[in-house]
């Protein structure tokens, strides 16, 4: 499943992130990717250990565990501390799948990479090309979201960024380790949760409201894997 969440970021906030981005230190992004995807990989990341990288991606993590699309879609386990890339001049990163383990540097832990999340700081017509394409068994998805938004994806789903052949494209991106490690799983938890919103707001706490509320967590407790 591949979900946009709109408005991750106020407009405020992208340009405040952007503002410290533009004094950070970046370096080349080929450093901390596996040997497969290094070779398909050109464009620039702030260091991963950087403290200025830690503060912005506490900014972002924040901002996503505030969305309610974000709780309920990803079930969030682990997040990892949010990175920042950067593409120009014909900057690209080729077909990959993320690696399934990643380390976080502040705070010691390893997580299992389930979803996969970038949040654009540029609107799409500050730059020329940078879609991210994730492929899936329905096909190739092209996403190109306004500055704030993000979109989260499978992380076992092959992707790329198009050459940026114009213009700069800055993002952050972050994995998320799942409470649910089936995609699957989540997609029918996130959809019965939607459904039961919805109802909700029909019907008030209904007894068949209650019932499918039950359901719900009887499932997650099924599912869950702390
Ligand atoms: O820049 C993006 O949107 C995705 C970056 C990416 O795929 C990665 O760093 O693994
Ligand atoms: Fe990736």
């Amino acid at each position: 499943m591949l979900l946009h969440l709109p408005e991750v970021l106020s407009r405020e906030e992208v340009a405040e992130i952007r503002a410290a981005l533009a004094e950070a230190r970046w370096v080349d992004g080929a450093a901390s990717a596996g040997p497969q995807a290094q070779k398909v990989k050109q464009n620039k990341q702030l260091p991963a250990d950087a403290p200025e990288a830690r503060t912005l991606g506490e900014r972002i993590e924040a901002a996503l565990r505030r969305h309610p699309l974000f709780q309920s879609a990803a079930l969030p386990h682990i997040v990892l501390t949010p990175r920042f890339n950067a593409y120009e001049r014909g900057g690209h990163y080729g077909n990959h799948v993320d690696s399934a383990l990643h380390h976080d540097p502040f705070r010691g832990v390893t997580a299992r990479t389930d979803i996969s999340t970038t949040v654009f700081l540029n609107d799409p017509d500050e730059y020329e090309g940078g879609e991210l394409i994730v492929e899936d068994t329905y096909g190739a998805h092209e996403v190109k979201l306004n500055a704030g938004d993000a979109i989260l994806y499978p992380s076992t789903s092959l992707h790329r960024v198009e050459p940026v052949t114009g213009g700069v494209r800055l993002a952050s991106f972050l994995w998320t380790q799942s409470l649910v490690k089936d995609s699957e799983q989540r997609r029918m938890l996130f959809e019965l949760d939607m459904t039961i919103l919805r109802l909700r707001s029909q019907l008030g706490d209904s007894e068949e409201v209650v019932g499918l509320t039950a359901h719900y967590h009887n499932l997650l407790r099924q599912w869950a894997q702390m």
